[in-house]
């Protein structure tokens, strides 16, 4: 595999001018970023702010207006969605890239096989591949569903889920992680799971993880560097306790007065 540009501190991916129109609407504003590897950053913004459209252009779920999108240094702009996978970017997405009637392993074992490029194929001979095992066995171990492994995924509670998407990804060995509010509609007692597993990916220093959140606390303890959308605009753009306290973003994302001004 290409490993250029995938080296903890080096731009892993870069927004160029990125910019989508609906009709009138400018979603996404001429947005240029770039991201680095080993680096965990939040994107933030009040809601339709253009957050989950900036994700759906860097991983092809959308198409640019103009703008390019660039992975280690390629313009990976005009590949579709599919293609951009397999060239290192992975997006989590909730509960659409779970194989319902299969089981938590099964689950596991097609995400590892379209890893290898064995295909889709159930009755692949599993059994020649004593390391897609072990490997999907350490998945299912990092994910904390080992032990739910022969249930039907469809049979699993909203939070296992969640957890089990965070592991098809995992399988997949994407160089960048993509989450889109990974714990939303998860109960108290399960947000700790995915950040944990957020975390350990953060550990392996050559990921790129971008994570669009809008609970503060868990953008504060794991971005190394926040990015605020407004607008489809970037309006801020810098380390999290920085972005935070800048007058502009107490203002439009927190709905504060600016610092200085009476409330
Ligand atoms: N396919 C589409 N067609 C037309 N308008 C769209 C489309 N997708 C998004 N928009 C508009 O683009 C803007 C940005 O939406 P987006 O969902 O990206 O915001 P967001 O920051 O993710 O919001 P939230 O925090 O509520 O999820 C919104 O005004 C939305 O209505």
């Amino acid at each position: 595999m290409d490993t250029a540009g995938k080296k903890a501190g080096t731009v892993s991916l870069e927004t160029r001018d990125l910019t989508i129109r609906f009709g009138g609407h400018v979603a996404v504003n001429s947005v240029s970023c770039a991201f680095k590897a080993g680096t965990l950053t939040a994107i933030v913004g009040p809601n339709g702010a253009g957050k989950t459209t900036y994700f759906n252009l860097i991983s092809g779920q959308l198409t640019a207006s103009t703008g390019q999108v660039l992975l280690h240094g390629k313009d990976i702009s005009h590949l579709q969605a599919s293609a951009r996978m397999h060239a290192g970017l992975g997006r989590a997405f909730q509960l659409t890239s779970l194989f319902p009637r299969l089981t938590v392993l099964e689950n596991v074992r097609l995400a590892l096989q379209s890893r290898r490029e064995l295909g889709l194929d159930m009755w692949h001979i599993w059994s020649d591949h004593k390391d897609l095992i072990t490997r999907a066995e350490e998945v299912l171990e990092t994910v904390a569903l080992a032990n739910k492994r022969n249930i039907y995924a469809a049979a699993l509670p909203h939070g296992d889920q969640r957890k089990l998407e965070v592991g098809l990804l995992m399988a997949l060995d994407p160089s960048i992680y993509m989450f889109d509010e990974p714990t939303a509609g998860m109960s108290v007692d399960e947000v700790p799971v995915i950040l944990d597993l957020i975390r350990g990916l953060k550990a392996k220093s050559d990921k790129t993880i971008l994570l669009v959140e809008h609970k503060m606390d868990v953008v504060r303890e794991l971005a190394d560097r926040i990015i605020v959308l407004h607008n489809g605009t970037l309006m801020a753009d810098g380390e999290p306790e920085a972005v935070i306290a800048s007058p502009v973003v107490q203002q439009a994302y927190l709905g504060l007065a600016p610092v200085g001004e009476a409330a």
